[in-house]
């Protein structure tokens, strides 16, 4: 895969320049920042990130910005807004990249105080090289970043140009500078890891760059939120907020929670993973072939349900959407409930002698984990846990190195930030395989404590 080469900008950029001038350029505009509130360097990457250089109280107004300010959709000039309508949908941030991308080209753009402190480089896998995009180990991950890479070289080689040759250079959407893959992998990667969703005035939800208040880094625990007002245009403040979540401290950082985001949407939109995230999860394709192969890791016999579920089997897999038209075969392992709920009733079902009792108890019980008792007895149970622990055995073997090789990895200095990125991501993803084993395991003890003191004696 060819290597997206990294951007250059002809400006001196953010590392020349005073972290004080985006808050004069957002106070001249008629916003407000609280005096405590200071744009800091965080590390010698050069990151930034807004700190409480004063104690501040719970509930205050930290950052307010009037509606004008924030960067959004719609795209009024005509040649990019055709280009936009060439984006796929769920690449939504490189529609409002291709807008950043036009504002960057010209001389005058009101957001230029803004757009000069956008960082230079991200670390999203769409800038790593095809080796280092392997070290993710994970294959949909991988699929994503190639497709993703794909997609840039494919609308910086054929859409930009036959747009160009359509409307011709005196309409050209960069004002005649050439975008190129890296450009626009650069425009899609700044949105994606500083967009939020703002309700515009039609009440729709729009992707929207905020200046300064996009410079709070993520935090599952924040110490600040966003607050969006009601406000028509001719009212000049607050449009949006930053109000302190908790009382803070000198030296506080001012962090706002992203979201429930996995670490892959957390990998490929901001390019940073975060340990034991609770929202991290291992996608899986549903197959009967695969459930079979996870009995087999569990050393169990594989009814030959696995194989050809009864009637009454395959009807309920339908109604789970794990088979059949409408099936949408993705399940995941891990989080709160250790396993997709779709993939422990497919498990219990399959193991079940007769459809009765799931008649009895319905198709939405089986797939919880809250019945008081084994659902359909303790024996069923069993099986179950044991082939979901063979499941997340087989899930881990698409990794060809273990905790601990990536561990040693990690523990040496001179490893770039592509292949430490890209270790810290498929170490997680194995951590969170063996902890939903230990979890399956625990409530596996506790069935057979069951077993054994329900057992006649
Ligand atoms: C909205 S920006 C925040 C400001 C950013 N630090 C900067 O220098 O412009 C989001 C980016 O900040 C970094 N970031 C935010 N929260 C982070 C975290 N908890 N751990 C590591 N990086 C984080 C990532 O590079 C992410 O793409």
């Amino acid at each position: 895969m060819a290597r997206l080469a990294l951007l250059r900008r002809s400006s001196s950029g953010r590392e020349g320049s005073s972290t004080e001038d985006l808050v004069q350029w957002v106070r001249q505009q008629g916003g407000r920042v609280l005096p405590a509130v200071h744009l800091q360097r965080q590390n010698a990457r050069g990151d930034l990130g807004l700190v409480a250089t004063e104690a501040v109280q719970s509930g205050e107004s930290l950052i307010a910005l009037p509606p004008h300010i924030p960067l959004s959709l719609p795209i009024d000039e005509p040649a990019l807004a055709a280009l936009a309508q060439r984006v796929p949908e769920k690449l939504w941030a490189m529609k409002l990249g291709l807008k950043l991308l036009a504002e960057r080209a010209k001389k005058h753009s009101f957001w230029w105080p803004y757009i000069h402190k956008l960082p230079e480089r991200f670390r999203m896998p769409v800038f790593f090289s095809g080796d280092e995009i392997q070290q993710l180990q994970y294959p949909p991950i991988i699929h994503q970043v190639k497709k993703r890479c794909e997609f840039l070289l494919q609308f910086a080689a054929e859409d930009i140009p036959n747009i160009i040759r359509d409307r011709g250079n005196d309409k050209h959407p960069f004002g005649g500078q050439q975008v190129d893959a890296s450009a626009l992998g650069w425009a899609m990667a700044a949105v994606s890891s500083r967009a939020f969703c703002v309700k515009q005035s039609g009440e729709s939800d729009c992707p929207s760059l905020l200046p300064l208040v996009d410079m709070c880094n993520h935090s599952f625990t924040p110490t600040a939120r966003l607050v969006q007002h009601h406000t028509s245009s001719a009212q000049l403040l607050p449009f949006l907020e930053v109000v302190a979540q908790q009382d803070l401290e000198r030296g506080d950082a001012l962090v706002l929670d992203y979201g429930p985001l996995s670490n892959d949407i957390l990998l490929l939109d901001y390019g940073f993973v975060i340990p034991n995230n609770p929202h991290d999860r291992v996608e899986l394709r549903f197959e009967l072939q695969l459930l079979e192969a996870a009995c087999f890791a569990a050393g169990l016999h594989a009814p030959s349900s696995f194989t050809e579920p009864a009637p009454w089997q395959h009807a309920l897999l339908v109604q789970l959407k794990l088979q059949g038209p409408d099936a949408s075969q993705m399940v995941t392992l891990g989080g709160k409930d250790q396993v997709d709920c779709r993939l422990l009733a497919a498990v219990r079902l399959l193991y079940a002698e007769d459809g009765s009792k799931i008649r009895s108890i319905g198709v939405e019980m089986l797939q919880s984990w809250d019945a008081p008792t084994a659902l359909l007895g303790l024996a069923n149970e069993c099986k179950v846990l044991r082939t979901l622990v063979g499941l997340c055995m087989l899930a881990t073997a698409p990794f060809p190195t273990s905790i601990s090789e990536d561990q040693d990895l990690l523990n040496q200095d001179e490893i770039s930030e592509n292949i430490r990125l890209a270790t810290e991501f498929r170490t997680n993803k194995k951590q969170l395989l063996i902890n939903t084993i230990s979890s399956l395991q625990l409530r596996l003890q506790s069935l057979t404590m069951q077993e054994l003191v329900s057992a006649p004696r």
